[in-house]
């Protein structure tokens, strides 16, 4: 369907009801819409007020010109969705994906509640055409492949999450729905939807990228995944309003896929969006199953402490990530009139543009690593964190040097830092013989004042040496008062352990120390976020076997239902 013929060929304005016309989907429903411009568009969400925004233009002018309005609309209130309903040709229902997943009861209320609500509020209203925004995930059990799936795929008996069950629930009330009471019905199972104002794909990969797990690929990488760009959902939404009418045998009662008709590399889609937004593209491969089984643990604990789970959409992403899910739009391009009005690539473009500008308005602060932090922030931060490759490469050097000098020459220490001093001596007399100029180059002399220590440094450290000392008085006495045994052993197990560094061996002790700083700081700061995160996982991990071992009496499984 072409905006221009739409345009120039019926001036009749027909009502319409987007519900849930804020959200991500619906945003884009209302501004298509509203620029076809043979539309009324009646504009519902649960918001008391409506708030416009930037990307709000199309939808303030005509609310201002009287050719949208906004009602506050709560579909666990039937009243309220008949009086925003009353005297409209189609309701588009998009549906909502901003619910609490842990609090199962509530989401029923909306989700298979909401609808009955809708369907009967929509009877009531006299309302010809009811679509129902449903997925593509009401036929996707988490472990079987879908290739080439088209409307003959049966449900799953078990769905990966509550949430699609009860969606899966609602897809079903809407169909049997169709043809009582004059009203039509049916449901576009849209699979994966991205675009700009994503509040759901993409900002997860975002939080993934900015975690440092994006660079992670669950599984081979060969599995194949059908997209479809938000603008193309509601494209189909509006061939399909047009279809209920013209196609009625066809359409009504019936659900259809729609995608962006071609499947891609799941992780080739998901790599675009990362590396397009900055961060690097997954490389690492992760067995599917050692993947699952952490997320399931993790889930596990957290419902077992009665938290809640964060870890349901992540859970699901790995399913996702992991399996072949493609499906055929035959049905919605024969029978709703369905192609595509933007290209993957054109789509994936104007997705990537939102979000880089988005992503830009959070990147002014500068983050201080914890590396960095430990430091001290300061000279030897910089020093040690290697951010003077020249500077850090010539302090190891020199230190390389002095710690031969002292330990390997043969001589013992007080004689080594004797001749050390000797050679200095020497040095410093010889630089006042050398020219100003050799074959042509400028040799620069040292200013004597570099040599000098200022008052206020040598204040500050005797200070520091002063506070050192009177901490390890005080500890002396109170370790003099007994009583407090860990004091004593943490005290007395430092002094044994630098008795046996020092009568051992001190030069391999500093070996140690100097490389490990010289490295560890470095690579710590390189791998920072990923450590984190191992060991998040690791402690979770401590923490489910520790209450395997030892049940802890006060925990409580969440009810499924309240
Ligand atoms: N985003 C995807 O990838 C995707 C893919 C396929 C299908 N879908 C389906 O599309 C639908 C909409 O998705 P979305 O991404 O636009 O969701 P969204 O979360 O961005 O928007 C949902 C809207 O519903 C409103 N809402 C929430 N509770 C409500 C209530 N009780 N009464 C009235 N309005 C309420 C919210 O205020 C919000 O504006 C969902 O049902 C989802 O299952 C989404």
């Amino acid at each position: 369907m072409d905006e221009d013929s739409v345009r120039g060929g019926d001036s009749h304005l027909k009502t319409c009801v987007v519900l849930g016309g804020r959200g991500f989907t619906g945003r884009s429903l209302v501004s298509r819409l509203l620029r076809l411009g043979n539309w009324t568009v009646r504009v519902a969400d649960s918001g008391h007020t409506l708030h416009l925004d930037a990307s709000d233009s199309v939808l303030e002018d005509a609310l201002s010109s009287g050719r949208a309005s906004y009602h506050s609309v709560d579909v666990r209130d039937k009243p309220q969705i008949v009086k925003a309903t009353e005297g409209s040709y189609v309701v588009f229902y998009m549906g909502a994906t901003d619910l609490p997943s842990h609090d199962y009861f509530d989401c029923y209320k909306v989700i298979v509640q909401g609808t009955r609500n809708v369907i009967s509020a929509c009877r009531e209203s006299g309302v010809r055409n009811l679509i129902y925004n449903s997925s593509a995930d009401v036929v996707f059990d988490g472990s079987q492949p879908i290739r080439d799936g088209d409307e003959s795929l049966r449900r799953p008996l078990k769905f990966q999450s509550m949430l699609t069950d009860f969606k899966a629930q609602a897809e079903s009330l809407i169909k049997f729905a169709n043809n009582r009471d004059g009203l039509l019905t049916c449901a576009l199972r849209s699979s994966i939807v991205f675009g700009p104002g994503d509040t759901e794909f993409v900002p997860f990969l975002v939080n993934l990228a900015k975690s440092g797990y994006a660079k992670f690929i669950i599984g081979s990488s060969e599995n194949m995944s059908d997209f479809t760009y938000s603008e193309n959902v509601c494209h189909a939404h509006i061939c399909a309003a047009e279809a209920l009418d013209s196609n009625m045998e066809f359409v009504a009662g019936k659900d259809f896929f729609i995608t962006n008709l071609k499947p891609v590399r799941f992780w080739d889609f998901v790599s675009h969006i990362v590396e397009g937004l900055g961060y690097p593209r997954p490389s690492i491969k992760l067995p599917v199953r050692l993947v699952l089984f952490v997320f399931s643990l993790l889930k596990w604990t957290h419902e077992k402490e009665g938290l809640g789970s964060n870890y349901d959409t992540a859970h699901q992403y790995a399913l996702l990530a992991s399996s072949t899910r493609t499906f055929n739009c035959n049905a919605a391009k024969k029978h709703l009139g369905y192609t595509p009005v933007v290209t993957l690539e054109d789509g994936i473009a104007s997705t990537l543009q939102w979000f880089s500008r988005d992503l830009e308005k959070f990147d002014d602060t500068i983050i201080q690593s914890t590396a960095d932090q430990l430091l001290g922030c300061g000279k030897v931060a910089d020093l040690l964190l290697w951010r003077n490759e020249k500077k850090t490469f010539l302090s190891f050097l020199f230190l390389n040097l002095f710690y031969y000098w002292f330990f390997f020459s043969g001589n013992t220490f007080t004689s080594s830092a004797a001749q050390l001093l000797f050679i200095f001596a020497v040095a410093l007399y010889g630089v006042a013989f050398v020219p100003s100029k050799i074959f042509g180059f400028q040799v620069k002399k040292i200013p004597p004042w570099r040599f000098e220590i200022s008052e206020s440094a040598v204040r500050d450290l005797s200070r520091d040496i002063v506070v050192v000392w009177n901490q390890g008085v005080r500890g002396f006495k109170s370790l003099s008062i007994g009583g407090d045994w860990i004091k004593f052993f943490k005290i007395a197990g430092s002094l044994y352990l630098l008795k046996l560094i020092v009568s051992r061996s001190l030069a391999a002790f500093l070996f140690t120390v100097m490389s490990f700083s010289f490295t560890a700081f470095f690579i710590y700061e390189q791998y920072e976020l990923e450590l984190y995160h191992l060991a998040r996982i690791f402690i979770e991990c401590l923490t489910v076997l520790k209450r395997m071992v030892i049940p802890v009496s006060g925990a409580s499984s969440k009810p499924m239902f309240m």
